[in-house]
Order: C-alpha cells, then structure tokens, then sequence
C-alpha cells in the first residue's frame, strides 16, 4: 500500500479546502460590501517553519479572496519599535486581522507583542483575552493549529465526550488550548509536559494522542495503544536520507501507522488546516468588527437616511 492511498492517514487538504471554498464566499459578499478582508503577517528574524507558513498563508489567501501583507523586520529590532509597528496596524481601518508568527528573537517579549495585538484584530487568538474565551467554552475564534487539531480528530467521527485523550507538550500555542477545546467538547484530558515522569505510559491509555513538542520521532509505536488516533502536529525540518532538507513530525510515522487506527502525516496532516483555519478566523474578527460599527455608527447611519 503506498502512502497517499492508505486510508489511515487523516488528511488536512480536503477538510482546508473546504473551509477555504466557505471563506472565499464570505470574503467576496464582505468585499462587495465595502469591508475587504485582509491579513498581515508581522516575521522578526528568519525561521524555516515560518518561512514554509508564511508562504502558505500567501497563496491560500489568494485563493480565498483575503488580502495579505508580509511585513518582515531584522532580528536586532527593539520589542518598542514592533509595539510600535502593531499600534499602526490596529489604527488601520484596511487592516482586519494580524498575526504574530512564532518564535520572534528572545530578546522581545513575545507575551507583550501578543498583548498589543487588538484583540478585534487577534486572527490567531493568543491575546489573554482570546486565549480567555476559550476556558469560557467560546470556540468561534481559536488558536489556529490547537482549532485544525481538534477539527481532524472530528474527522474520525470519535465520540468526544469522554473520550480518553492525552496530549504531550503544554504550550500556550498548541498544547494548552488543544487541551482546553477538547474539555469543552467533553473529552477527558491528560497534559505530559517535559517532567512528565512516564510519557508513554499515559500516551498508552489514549485513545486520542495530540503530539506537539517539536521532536522528531519522539513517539514510537509502543508508545500508542491500538486502535487510536494520533494527530501529528511536529513541524521539523531534517535533512533526508537523500540529502534534501524536509519536514517531519514528532511521531515516528512508519511504525506508529501499523498500530493506530488514524494517523495525521507531515506534511499534509495539521498543516494545511491550520493554514485554513487561520483565514476562518480571519472572517470571524471581520465580522465582529462589522458588529462594532454597527452598533456604533448604525443608528446615526439610519438618522442620516431618514
Ligand atoms: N502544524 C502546525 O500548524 C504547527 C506546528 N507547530 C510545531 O509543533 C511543535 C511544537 O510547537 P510549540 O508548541 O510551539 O513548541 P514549544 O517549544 O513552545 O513547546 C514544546 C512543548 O513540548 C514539551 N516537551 C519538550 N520535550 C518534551 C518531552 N521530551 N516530552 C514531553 N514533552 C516535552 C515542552 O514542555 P516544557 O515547556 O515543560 O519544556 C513544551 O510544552 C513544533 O514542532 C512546531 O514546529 C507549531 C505551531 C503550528
Ligand atoms: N504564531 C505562529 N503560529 C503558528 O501556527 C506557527 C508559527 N507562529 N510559527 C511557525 C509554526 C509552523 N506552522 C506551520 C503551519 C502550517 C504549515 C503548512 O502549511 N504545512 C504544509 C505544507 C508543507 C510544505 O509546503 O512543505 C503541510 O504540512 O503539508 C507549516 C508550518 C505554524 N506555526
């Protein structure tokens, strides 16, 4: 059986691109309607998994009708200077979401930057106010790759609610919130982090496994129990056996893929979902914002046409 047609592999691409047909429609009745979506994507430095984002955030914006920007600074800028930056975009009524990609030099205070995003504009949801609806069970607007996590596990049409799930990494990107949309929808969470005692033996009781720790192979067969789901959400480059650099996950596909009954591959997999999701998110901030000047500016707008 060769890789693509094996129907454990749990595809990102056919679910993104239906998102991205149901943004495009909206994006194109909000155009007409005089509010443009458009998405800007603040880089500090230079990353590789950035750079393979980025350029992905580029063209499926294009295909979805959202404008989009990438504004790049050198690694030696001041945190002042991006603050800065992010009051100008917040100011700009042209602006609708921007997005702050990760990691930025360790000399700027990423928890700062997320702060001064406004949260009308937060597409990625990571200001404290955002991350804040989701431990109030508002899931419309979610971080990007924890919402395409969540989403692919509902592919497999897993019952939720009490489900046995185990997640490894506890970031505030990826982990956390993963474990937070997956308590709303009912699910039974463990978190493993790096002083986990015993990683494999709670990710042996999971019947779905959520892997994002930035490790390659760092989850090996005996590790899963058989029959579950495992979502792969590593994104590392390494060079190939052929010497070309690549991209793999934290999950060691090859062998986990003859134990579990669903398996996200790298690439293919979280990615292009995230991707998706990211310009969903983009249409959700639109319209709260629309919402905003309405109720703002409506009744005076009603006043004028009497
Ligand atoms: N597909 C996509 O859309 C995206 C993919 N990614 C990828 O996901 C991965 C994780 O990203 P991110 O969450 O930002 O990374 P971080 O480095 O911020 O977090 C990694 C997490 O893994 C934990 N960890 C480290 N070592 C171990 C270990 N041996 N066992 C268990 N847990 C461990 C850390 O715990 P502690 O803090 O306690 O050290 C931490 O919580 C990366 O490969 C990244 O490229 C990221 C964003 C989007
Ligand atoms: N603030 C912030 N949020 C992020 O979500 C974030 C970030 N910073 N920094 C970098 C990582 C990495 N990341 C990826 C998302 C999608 C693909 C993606 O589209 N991958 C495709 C394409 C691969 C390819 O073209 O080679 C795939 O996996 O199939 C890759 C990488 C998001 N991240």
């Amino acid at each position: 059986m060769t890789r693509t047609d094996d129907s454990r592999y749990l595809k990102g691409g056919p679910v993104a691109q239906r998102i991205i047909a149901s943004v495009r429609e909206d994006a194109a009745i909000a155009a007409a309607e005089g509010f443009p979506p458009k998405l800007v994507s603040i880089t500090v430095g230079d990353t590789a998994a950035v750079d393979v984002y980025v350029r992905n955030q580029r063209a499926k914006a294009a295909l979805a009708g959202i404008g989009f920007e990438e504004r790049r600074f050198a690694a030696d800028i001041t945190a002042g200077e991006l603050e800065a930056a992010i009051h100008g975009l917040n100011a700009d009524p042209r602006v609708t979401g921007i997005i702050i990609q990760r990691p930025v030099p360790a000399h700027i205070p990423i928890k700062t930057l997320q702060a001064a995003v406004h949260p009308l504009k937060d597409v990625e949801g990571m200001h404290p106010a955002s991350i804040g609806n989701i431990v109030y069970n508002q899931l419309d607007l979610a971080p990007c790759t924890a919402a395409a996590s969540v989403e692919l596990l509902k592919e497999t049409g897993l019952e939720l609610k009490g489900l046995e799930v185990v997640v490894v990494g506890h970031s505030e990107i990826v982990g956390k919130p993963i474990a937070f949309l997956l308590m709303s929808e009912g699910a039974t969470v463990t978190v493993c982090h790096h002083m986990t005692r015993s990683v494999a033996t709670h990710a042996r009781r999971a019947d779905a496994l959520f892997v994002a720790v930035g490790k390659p192979r760092l989850i090996k067969a005996d590790m899963v129990k058989p029959g579950a789901c495992v979502i792969d959400i590593g994104i590392n480059s390494e060079i190939g056996p052929d010497g070309e650099s690549r991209i793999v996950g934290d999950v060691d596909t090859d062998s986990v893929k003859e134990v579990a009954s669903w398996i996200t591959p790298v690439p293919s997999g979280v990615g292009p979902l995230t991707v998706a999701i990211l310009l969903r998110n983009t249409m959700v901030a639109l319209n709260r914002q629309r919402a905003l000047y309405r109720a703002t500016y409506g009744v005076a707008d009603q006043l004028a046409a009497e």
